[in-house]
């Protein structure tokens, strides 16, 4: 399973940040849609204002959006309790409806109508009891700007018209508000099912990836790691080497100490040899007692540096205190990258190397022959 299978199985969950952007655009949109609605019915004749009132409205909806904008585009709010700022900007949005419908002579509730897409989206982020709230503070700003209106400027419709539509607003409101918390619900054990999923990925790939004794990487893995490897060195960026690792009669200490203390042996390797690793160097065992270091950006002389170092802090140990054996040693076989040659090539090399370490008495590293 190579790493493009991984981007495209990663592709199956959702990301917060593109939801939030998704969501911030679509209320940046209908910010967008009611000024230029707002315009085309000043340019009617619909809107009784003059353009200082129409200016100040857009000016001001053009700030609120463009700060909004700004807030969701950077990340800004990601860790925020509420990332998608969706309650302050929906507010903002029914003030701005109101104040574009006070000076409407007829068919106010076309500067209102905006409100309906705008509680739907929200509804993907706010609970029940927000939609409501919000459905309501919408329907009592409603009804105040028509008190207002009625006292300052007078009714063109009769007043009976207007509370029909105030009516007739507040009662698509709230069940919107309804319909929206079903749909918020239904969000919500989404997003669970979508971080169950990604976690379940996360697992996949690592049963996929490790070993289960040592949790060390497997073969499949470290054979696309020196792919990987090769193709940064066929491009110059920078050289590497591996290293064959063979603990010496590992058959001997299951035969003397048993399997588990076998096993516990194998695990104290990954162990030991990680924590004597640079950050950045690989490990990864192939199988039984055989291990392999893929060491970026070391050439032969380092390499072997690494695998003498190796070699003798690990034949220092000793298993004793556990009824284990007094020491373990390990033969090594280095060999570095020598340019357009295939891994296999190399790890024959490498491989070549570990058989004369063993058949040369074990407990000893040599280099890949000339
Ligand atoms: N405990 C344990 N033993 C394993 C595991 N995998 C392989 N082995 C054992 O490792 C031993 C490897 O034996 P050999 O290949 O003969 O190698 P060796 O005894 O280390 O001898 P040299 O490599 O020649 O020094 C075998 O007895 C395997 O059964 C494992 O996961 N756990």
């Amino acid at each position: 399973m190579n790493s493009r299978y991984w981007r495209r199985a990663r592709r199956l969950t959702v990301s917060e940040r593109r939801l939030l952007l998704r969501h911030g655009r679509s209320l940046a949109a209908v910010a967008l849609f009611h000024a230029l609605l707002v315009v085309a019915l000043w340019l009617w004749g619909t809107l009784d204002a003059g353009g200082l009132y129409v200016s100040l409205l857009l000016g001001a909806l053009a700030v609120i959006t463009v700060v909004y904008l700004l807030l969701i585009e950077t990340g800004a709010t990601l860790e925020w309790r509420e990332s998608s700022l969706s309650v302050p900007m929906a507010l903002g949005l029914v003030i701005a409806f109101l104040i574009a419908a006070f000076p409407m002579n007829e068919a106010r509730i076309s500067a209102m109508i905006l409100f309906f897409p705008l509680l739907l989206l929200v509804s993907f982020r706010l609970g029940a009891r927000s939609l409501l709230s919000l459905a309501l503070l919408a329907s009592v700003g409603y009804a105040l700007m028509l008190a207002l209106a009625l006292a300052t400027r007078g009714l063109r419709l009769s007043l009976s018209l207007e509370l029909l539509q105030w009516l007739i607003f507040t009662l698509v409101a709230l069940s919107f508000a309804v319909t929206g918390s079903g749909v918020n619900g239904l969000r919500r054990s989404l997003a669970v099912k979508n971080q169950a999923l990604a976690d379940a990925l996360e697992q996949v790939r690592d049963l996929a990836i490790r070993d289960d004794l040592t949790g060390l990487f497997n073969r499949r893995h470290i054979l696309e790691v020196l792919e990987h490897q090769k193709a940064l060195a066929d491009n110059q960026i920078y050289p590497f080497s591996v290293c064959y690792v063979d603990l010496d009669h590992f058959k001997r200490i299951n035969d003397e100490y048993g399997h588990d203390m076998g096993d516990r042996v194998l695990r104290q390797f990954a162990e030991h040899t990680l924590d004597n690793l640079r950050e950045g160097d690989y490990l990864a065992r192939l199988g039984g007692e055989e291990f392999i270091l893929v060491l970026p950006q070391s050439d032969l002389a380092g390499a072997e540096l690494v695998a003498e170092r190796l070699r003798e802090s690990w034949a220092a140990r000793s298993f004793e205190d556990r009824r284990g054996p007094p020491a373990v040693s390990l033969s090594a076989g280095v060999a570095s990258y020598r340019g357009q040659e295939t891994v296999d090539q190399l790890l024959g090399r490498a491989d070549r190397a570990l058989y004369r370490a063993k058949t040369g008495g074990r407990n000893r590293v040599c280099r890949e022959d000339q």
